[in-house]
């Protein structure tokens, strides 16, 4: 009897994923070898591209970002072939990988473009919601069209925007530091932005102003179960319904400076005979007071307190998603778990690359950028990634790119929260309640980072300051002085 053989393919280029930096990577590779048929393997049926891209000024972009049906990209770029199957295996050793649907895919060169997952407070718990690609945004706002209360445990991206765009239902909004959205904020700024909190949505304030994130067709992409979906960016809400059953707008409360203790389903609490908290309305009369209500989920936090709620949305950050590839192959990774790349974005393995949220960079960084796991950097790497291979595979040598000499993210430049520079440095604040909030790092008399939020114009003369490591002593304090007009000094 004749057994069908797996379709097999050998390409000199392969690449992993279909977001960002998997797309990114594709195309460049397109363009650089028209000639050569490019292999694009994800596990999604839709890809991530960058459309309408400005640069801006030397760091700065701007770019939308269009969830796609795979066909738009293969029209595009001809000698693009996508594959949508998951990589279920790589045989590094054999230069080859393995797909779910039993083919085998031979490269020359591969760049692992996989992304990554959310690091969930507690795995496998139904109650326990975490927010990466449409599927569990839709199951996210399936949840919170049946809730009263819910409770968020996180400060970063995730979790600041959610605080902000949900409405009618109760938030019990859990985080480890003293102040909101440590991750991108310090405590200044995050005051400025709660104060805002109850007026205005963070979008006017914060200023999405540099990507735009559009899908086409929502409802017709969804990756099937077990699938992941590629990663979602700014405006990913737009279009979803954040509302729950309540008819008031904003009810937030903060827990500052705690974690999770544990959680209990109703039973497992009813069990237990412990008390939970209503939501605080009254904060002096919150010990005597306790919740009549029956949730089906309990959150005990290490501050004592427990909140009884429809759900937890556990917006931790995220692991990277090196799972498919690691069995067999012995990968050097970072302590956050991804893939460690070099200054050419090479990892430890023969041949294979790695671009964006999947992978740690590793190598000696600029003194003002870092990594952060972003849409931004997932295209410049995506970017780089092809530029080292073609260059390798041509014999010839690349430099770093100057994309990764100064962070820029939005609002926020270089080492916009001291990131790393001990208690040597300084602080400059400017600060108009209401509309802007301006704040410098100074180190030496240099800027080394910067938080720039509202209307304030300032973004390229500070940009080309902190490149040029310009000397500021002699202006002193004087550098915010909002009736100093800084861009004519020094742009
Ligand atoms: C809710 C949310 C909001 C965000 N907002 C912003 C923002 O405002 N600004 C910003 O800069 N960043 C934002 N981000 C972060 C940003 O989306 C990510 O950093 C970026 O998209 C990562 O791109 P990537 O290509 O590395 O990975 P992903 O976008 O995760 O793509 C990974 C791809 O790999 C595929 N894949 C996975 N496993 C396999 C496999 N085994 N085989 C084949 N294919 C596989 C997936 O299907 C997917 O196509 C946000 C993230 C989230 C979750
Ligand atoms: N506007 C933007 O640029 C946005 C970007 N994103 C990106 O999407 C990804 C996922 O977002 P998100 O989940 O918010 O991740 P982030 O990495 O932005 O933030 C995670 C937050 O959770 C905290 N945390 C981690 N573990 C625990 C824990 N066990 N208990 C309590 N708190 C914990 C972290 O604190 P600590 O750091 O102290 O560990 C941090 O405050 C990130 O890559 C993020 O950058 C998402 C939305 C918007």
């Amino acid at each position: 009897m004749e057994v069908a053989r797996p379709p097999s393919t050998t390409g000199k280029f392969v690449v992993v994923g279909g977001g960002i930096a998997g797309v990114t990577c594709a195309e460049q590779l397109a363009i650089q070898f028209p000639s050569e048929d490019i292999l694009l393997v994800t596990a999604s049926p839709v890809i991530k591209a960058v459309t309408n891209f400005k640069q801006v000024s030397k760091v700065l972009e701007e770019f939308d970002v269009e969830e796609q049906p795979k066909t738009m990209l293969e029209n595009r770029f001809p000698n693009i072939k996508i594959i949508e199957s998951g990589v279920k295996q790589l045989k590094s050793k054999e230069h080859c990988i393995l797909t779910g649907d039993g083919s085998q895919h031979v490269y020359k060169k591969l760049c692992l473009c996989a992304g990554a997952k959310p690091k969930l407070i507690c795995e496998g718990n139904p109650y326990v919601l975490g927010i990466r690609d449409t599927d569990s945004a839709q199951e996210f706002q399936k949840q919170l069209t049946k809730a009263k209360r819910i409770m968020i445990i996180g400060n970063g991206g995730i979790a600041l925007e959610l605080v902000y765009e949900i409405e009618g239902c109760e938030i019990i909004w859990a985080i480890k530091d003293k102040a909101i959205g440590n991750t991108f904020f310090d405590a200044g700024a995050a005051e400025f932005l709660t104060s805002k909190l109850i007026d205005e949505k963070p979008e006017a304030i914060i200023a999405h102003k540099r990507t735009r994130y559009t899908t086409e067709g929502r409802k017709q992409t969804k990756t099937g179960a077990g699938n992941m979906g590629s990663a979602l960016g700014p405006d990913w809400h737009e279009g979803l319904n954040l509302k729950g059953t309540k008819e008031f707008s904003h009810k937030i409360h903060i827990e500052t400076m705690c974690e999770v203790k544990k959680i209990y389903l109703q039973e497992e609490f009813r069990i237990s005979k412990k008390k939970s908290l209503p939501f605080p309305r009254d904060h002096s009369n919150q010990s005597v007071t306790t919740d009549k209500e029956i949730w089906p989920v309990y959150v005990e936090l290490t501050n004592e307190k427990i909140y009884g709620c429809d759900f937890i949305v556990s917006a931790t950050g995220v692991t990277p998603n090196t799972e498919p590839f690691l069995c067999g192959n012995s990968f050097d990774l970072g302590e956050d778990g991804g893939l460690k790349v070099d200054a050419h974005m090479h990892t430890s393995l023969s041949d294979v690359y790695a671009a964006g949220d999947i992978c740690t960079a590793s190598w000696r960084p600029s003194p003002v950028w870092q990594q952060m796991r972003l849409w931004t950097q997932a295209r410049q790497m995506g970017w780089y990634a092809a530029k080292c291979m073609a260059a390798a595979s041509l014999g010839e040598s690349t430099d770093m790119d100057f994309s990764f000499e100064l962070f820029a993210h939005v609002v926020l430049l270089g080492k916009y929260n001291a990131q790393g520079l001990g208690s040597d440095h300084e602080l400059m604040l400017r600060c108009t309640k209401g509309q802007e909030y301006i704040k410098v790092v100074m180190q030496n008399g240099r800027m080394m980072g910067a938080v720039l939020i509202g209307e304030t114009d300032l973004e390229e003369t500070f940009e080309n300051l902190i490149l040029n490591q310009t000397d500021l002593s002699s202006y002193g304090e004087d550098l915010l002085d909002p009736n100093i007009d800084l861009e004519d000094y020094f742009d």
